[in-house]
């Protein structure tokens, strides 16, 4: 046995891998105290109209890549609580940048100025292009000197969610969401409670088809049992999708994605087929739905390069801004006054005092023109929306302040969740803003006392602060509608209905953890029991 042959040959082998690990941690060591050295010169150096700085990395040319890829949320999250003084970064998967924006001076230029920063190359790129699976002739399109809907789809949904449209839609929701609880939870249990194993996923369930139905009609929902699951499994897959990777990779959220879509195109074939005859009922419709949709498809049927595949995209995208921060804000809207008796029954007293006894209707452009409610809606969406605000710089170079400048074709993204608790720049705006601490939920936070003592909702100067809505131009045009849908969901759960939590203090440990994951669906950690039965009084 040639004991020493053996001995010679793994002892070089075990050296080939001692030698490559030492070079990997060399290099990595390296690239590490050089990326961090470039930081602080970039942060902490004198000159005049640079390049914000990169975050420190240990991986060459892959840079912020891995991290990325494992988990965007974590590692922007984890960046923003070490880095997260208000000095812009950027993060780099291996050559694209982003450029990460807090400080709400900053953030406030960025809002407002329209035509150096534009939110539209994001969106039709990334949102309607790659993740809403859009064909390539719409978005170019889109792209295209003569097109105007960008502006056009935001006036039509600003127009469709305000004024007596917006009641009309607040109205539908109310129907639609006391009909469909009756039928799934009460009716069968006559005045006996019955129990909610999981409040959250109740809610999301019920939110998202009550909206879909308001919006769409209620035929695509009452032909796709899989609707309000296969919408989530969508939206919770939003990062996999953005990063693009290959169908066998996300198969369960192209697949999800491809069932919506086909839906959307049979509703749109549908609805043609109505118009056609004269047959819709413009108001609302249980096949066309609401007045914004029917609006909506006769804008894009007529768009160059569209097709039902691209009117398809556009219902999804539509859908999905309604829903992905919508469910979680009404969700904690709802579970922030349930756990609390004394926030209970102010909200109680506020829905009897606006609803009319003879009718049994509630009068939801009061209720929405309350401070007390205006506030808790702000407070939930403060804390519980999570998006990343996306403006990408299209003039030559844009200047953040007189040290800081950005070149053309940046993505620039401002975490709404972290600039909501941004303590130092809530302060300064009204030291009262932050009475409570921002990381605790507090219903008054948005109260001023206006003229003759009287309370009054305020959110003069937060533009740069508060950005669960986004900001200028590009502003939410849902967000009444959003804040309405809100009202509705109390007036169902508290005014029409009972609900009971099985153990409130329990309940508590399942909060999540709000500076662990910088954007995504903020949902409690676990299964919150409850039970439900109809109020009589
Ligand atoms: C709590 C609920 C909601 C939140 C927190 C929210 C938040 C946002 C944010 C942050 C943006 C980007 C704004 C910007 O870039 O400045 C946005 C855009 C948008 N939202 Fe909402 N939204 C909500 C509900 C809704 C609803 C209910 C609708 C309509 C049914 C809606 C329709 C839209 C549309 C169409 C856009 C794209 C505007 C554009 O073309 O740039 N949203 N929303």
């Amino acid at each position: 046995m040639d004991t020493n042959g053996s001995f010679t040959s793994s002892f070089l082998r075990l050296n080939v891998f001692v030698q490559f690990f030492v070079a990997v941690t060399v290099i990595s060591l390296c690239t590490r105290v050089f990326s961090g050295h470039l930081f602080t010169v970039a942060k902490n150096g004198r000159q005049h109209e640079i390049a914000p700085p990169t975050l420190p990395h240990w991986t060459p040319g892959l840079r912020h890549a891995l991290r990325m890829a494992y988990s965007a949320k974590r590692f922007l999250a984890q960046s923003l609580n070490k880095y997260g003084d208000g000095t812009p970064f950027f993060i780099d998967a291996a050559g694209e940048k982003l450029l990460i924006v807090l400080n709400p001076e900053h953030v406030r230029k960025i809002l407002r100025s329209s035509s150096e920063l534009d939110a539209n190359p994001f969106v039709h790129e990334k949102i309607l292009g790659q993740l809403m699976g859009s064909p390539q002739s719409a978005i170019d399109y889109y792209k295209s000197p003569e097109s105007t809907v960008d502006h056009d789809q935001m006036m039509q949904v600003r127009q469709h969610t305000s004024g007596s449209a917006l009641s009309s839609l607040d109205d539908k929701l109310f129907d639609t969401l006391k009909h469909n609880i009756t039928k799934s939870y009460v009716e069968a249990s006559g005045d006996k409670w019955t129990d909610i194993p999981d409040l959250y996923a109740f809610f999301e369930d019920q939110a998202t088809r009550a909206v879909a139905e308001t919006l769409l009609g209620s035929a695509i929902v009452d032909s796709y049992p899989s609707f309000a699951e296969d919408l989530w499994t969508f939206i919770e897959s939003t990062d996999t999708l953005l990063l693009g990777l290959p169908r066998f990779m996300a198969s369960e959220a192209y697949g999800a994605r491809d069932r919506l879509l086909s839906h959307f195109k049979t509703w749109g074939r549908q609805a043609d087929e109505l118009r056609k005859q004269d047959k819709v009922n413009t108001q609302w419709d249980p096949i066309a739905g609401s007045t914004l949709m029917q609006e909506r498809e006769k804008l894009y049927s007529s768009l160059p390069g569209h097709g039902e595949d691209g009117r398809a995209a556009q219902t999804l995208g539509l859908l999905y801004a309604g829903t992905s921060l919508m469910v979680p804000v009404t969700f904690w809207f709802f579970y922030e006054t349930l756990r609390n008796p004394s926030l209970r029954t102010r909200v109680y007293s506020e829905l009897t005092s606006h609803r009319d006894l003879t009718t049994s209707k509630y009068d939801f452009a009061q209720l929405s023109a309350t401070p007390f409610l205006q506030s808790l809606y702000a407070e939930s969406a403060r804390k519980y929306s999570a998006s990343l605000v996306a403006r990408q710089v299209i003039s030559p170079v844009f200047a953040l302040d007189d040290r800081y400048i950005v070149k053309q074709g940046t993505t620039v993204l401002i975490p709404s969740k972290f600039a909501g608790q941004y303590t130092a720049a809530w302060a300064s705006v009204r030291p009262a803003l932050v009475s409570k601490p921002l990381s605790e939920f507090w219903a008054e936070r948005f109260l001023v006392t206006g003229t003759a003592g009287k309370e009054r909702f305020s959110d003069a100067g937060l533009a740069g602060n508060w950005t669960s809505f986004g900001g200028g131009e590009h502003k939410c045009p849902g967000r009444f509608f959003a804040r309405d849908i809100g009202i509705v969901a109390l007036a169902i759960l508290f005014g029409e209905f009972e609900v009971e939590m099985v153990d409130p203090e329990g309940a508590r440990k399942l909060d999540p953890v709000s500076r662990r994951e910088a954007f995504g669906t903020m949902r409690p950690g676990g299964k919150v029991a409850a039970r439900i039965r109809r109020r009589h009084e």
